[in-house]
């Protein structure tokens, strides 16, 4: 008899030997089914439609697995509420009232990126570790899959067998021998007992990696959450950075201008062979006293260094100049004063105790060094000498004069050699081919060294790769000629011609330094070739120290400073906050001489 089959399913039941009708979605109530079902709703707890999840067991072949896996993959994890919950870090250094908490703060934030990219770098290597877990496991499942689809071959070989079988017993039931019967019949029944054992295996193990599969789906979740919490998170830390570097930058600044842009120091020499006649009431005053007139005078500096000074103690005061050089700004030390006086001892210092001028690098490639986490830092120098109004280059052997040229807003010099320095020893080297190029140009002129300007440049050029902001910034480091007076040196000749030359450039270094002071819309910095190529490192937001350098036994500190000085203001310090207190009485203009 043909079997009706409208919204029924037929199944052969092997124990009753008959086939059965039953509904659309019988499995529904199949042990096997629910479990299955069951594995789906713990894993996706949201999916309660049984129907919906018959259907998609039913497209996947029944395999639980897959339905997740299709669940998860058209589902949008970005609309997840779960990877929504990203905590930003606040700016709660923006309350932050000093430079100093500041400073700690970045240190902070640079800790917590270092912290986070660590997490993140962990993050990545479990989720490659689950992604290696969930394909083994997926090779388990197929091979599972293929025993069991063979078991089912087999066993439904046997259930075709075993009507025709049946047939033949009822038909031909004297043709058939029982025994053969009962031992197919064993046989099929063993064979249904391990399909049912087997079956009960592969459900285990299909428990286990759903159990597995829920796990590693978790954990990507929660990876994928992460890695984006963290990139955005970064990305806030960072521009939080690139602001507190910039605030830092321009606090800093302002500390400098604070202090004031052109600071000058006196530092008295020492000489064991002298008496000292001056005497250091404060340390920012000078006083000098004339037993003749029985006259007391004060001068007051930004800061006095008695002959006891070290080098070091001389140093401590530039170096917040060299910070704002590798910041960005124009800089310059300076070393003014008479022949013999301590200029190039200040500047350069000798080889086993340097002066600033070494000092002063030595800080700069620190300070880069430092900075090296976050900046490339690139540095040139270049080394020049001003004699009698002629520019040299001292890297070059060629001994021939440079034009000065401006150029917008800055000022160039074509043709002047620039290397790229990286460590001391390659300054040591330029400053060694320096000395004796100079050595041979005076030769040729000679000249001598004390006679003529000598500018050590270095340019910082920076790329901060954190914050993505360029910066350009200069040192010139300037051993100036002796100031002496024509009249006391009693110059004749050449001698005369590199005096008036000194006396041009060093008065019209005086004119600038007042011009500036005065805060005048023209500032001469165009009347002598030293003024012109310091110019970017005095006007401006650029900074200066000025070392006025003082012999122990000078009678007279005025004719120290003179030549800085003009006009009716003679016998002022017409530079920066440095002023003369002369008690008693104002002396003359021709008190000095
Ligand atoms: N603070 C100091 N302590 C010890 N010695 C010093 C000090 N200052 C200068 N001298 C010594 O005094 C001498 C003259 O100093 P220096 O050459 O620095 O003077 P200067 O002003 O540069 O002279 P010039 O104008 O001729 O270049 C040198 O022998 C130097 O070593």
């Amino acid at each position: 008899m043909p079997v009706e089959r409208v919204n029924v399913h037929c199944y052969f039941d092997n124990d009753t030997g008959q086939w059965i009708k039953l509904p659309i979605g019988y499995e529904i109530h199949s042990d096997v089914i629910k479990d299955f079902m069951d594995i789906i709703q713990e894993t996706i707890p949201d999916w309660t439609n049984s129907h919906d999840i018959l259907a998609s067991l039913r497209a996947s072949n029944y395999d639980p697995h897959e339905c997740i896996s299709t669940y998860f993959n058209i589902g949008d994890p970005v609309t997840d509420p779960w990877l929504k919950g990203i905590v930003r870090t606040k700016n709660s250094a923006a309350d932050a009232n000093s430079m100093e908490q500041k400073d700690k703060e970045i240190e902070k934030l640079k800790k917590t990126i270092k912290s986070l990219e660590q997490q993140l770098a962990n993050s990545k290597e479990e989720l490659k570790k689950s992604n290696q877990k969930v394909v083994s496991l997926e090779d388990r499942v197929s091979t599972l899959e293929a025993e069991n689809k063979s078991t089912n071959v087999r066993l439904t070989a046997l259930q075709e067998a075993r009507p025709k079988t049946a047939k033949v017993v009822t038909v031909e039931k004297s043709s058939v021998d029982p025994k053969t019967a009962r031992a197919l019949s064993e046989s099929a029944k063993n064979l249904h007992k391990s399909h049912i054992q087997l079956k009960m295996a592969v459900k285990k193990h299909v428990g286990e990696i759903s159990d597995l599969m829920k796990k590693a789906i978790n954990g990507m979740r929660d990876i994928r959450s992460c890695d984006s919490g963290q990139s955005r998170e970064i990305e806030d830390l960072r521009e939080l950075y690139r602001k507190e570097a910039l605030e830092r930058k321009l606090l800093y600044n302002k500390l400098q201008e604070l202090r004031g842009n052109i600071r000058v120091f006196a530092r008295c020499r020492y000489d064991n062979r002298v008496e000292c006649s001056l005497e250091f009431p404060s340390d920012s005053d000078i006083a000098t006293f004339n037993p003749a007139t029985q006259q007391k005078k004060i001068f007051s500096f930004d800061k006095v260094y008695s002959p006891s000074s070290k080098q070091t103690e001389v140093f401590e005061d530039t170096l917040p100049i060299i910070h704002s050089c590798v910041d960005g700004y124009n800089v310059c030390i300076l070393a003014y004063g008479q022949t013999g006086s301590g200029k190039t001892h200040t500047m350069m210092g000798p080889e086993h105790d340097p002066g600033v001028n070494i000092r002063s690098i030595k800080a700069l490639l620190e300070i880069c060094k430092e900075r090296s986490d976050k900046a490339d830092y690139t540095l040139k120098v270049s080394l020049l000498e001003i004699y009698n109004e002629n520019v040299q280059d001292l890297l070059s052997s060629d001994v021939k004069t440079l034009p000065v040229q401006s150029k917008g807003n800055k000022v160039v010099i074509p043709g002047l050699t620039e290397v790229e320095v990286t460590s001391m020893a390659d300054i040591q080297r330029v400053m060694e081919l320096g000395n004796k190029n100079r050595t041979t140009a005076a030769t040729k002129m000679n000249s001598q060294s004390s006679r003529s300007h000598l500018i050590l440049k270095l340019s910082v050029e920076g790329l901060n790769r954190k914050a993505g902001t360029h910066s350009s910034g200069s040192l010139m480091l300037c051993d100036l000629a002796g100031s002496e007076r024509v009249g006391k040196t009693e110059a004749q000749g050449q001698r005369l011609v590199e005096a008036a030359a000194i006396n041009k450039s060093l008065t019209a270094l005086g004119q600038v330094f007042s011009a500036l002071r005065a805060s005048q819309l023209h500032i001469p910095y165009r009347n002598s070739k030293l003024t012109h190529i310091l110019q970017p490192a005095l006007g401006g937001d650029a900074k200066a120290c000025l070392f006025v350098a003082v012999s122990p036994d000078v009678r007279n500190i005025t004719e120290t400073i003179s030549t800085l000085t003009f006009g009716s203001n003679a016998r002022q310090i017409a530079l920066g906050q440095a002023k003369a207190n002369v008690s008693k009485r104002m002396p003359k203009d021709d008190d000095d001489d």
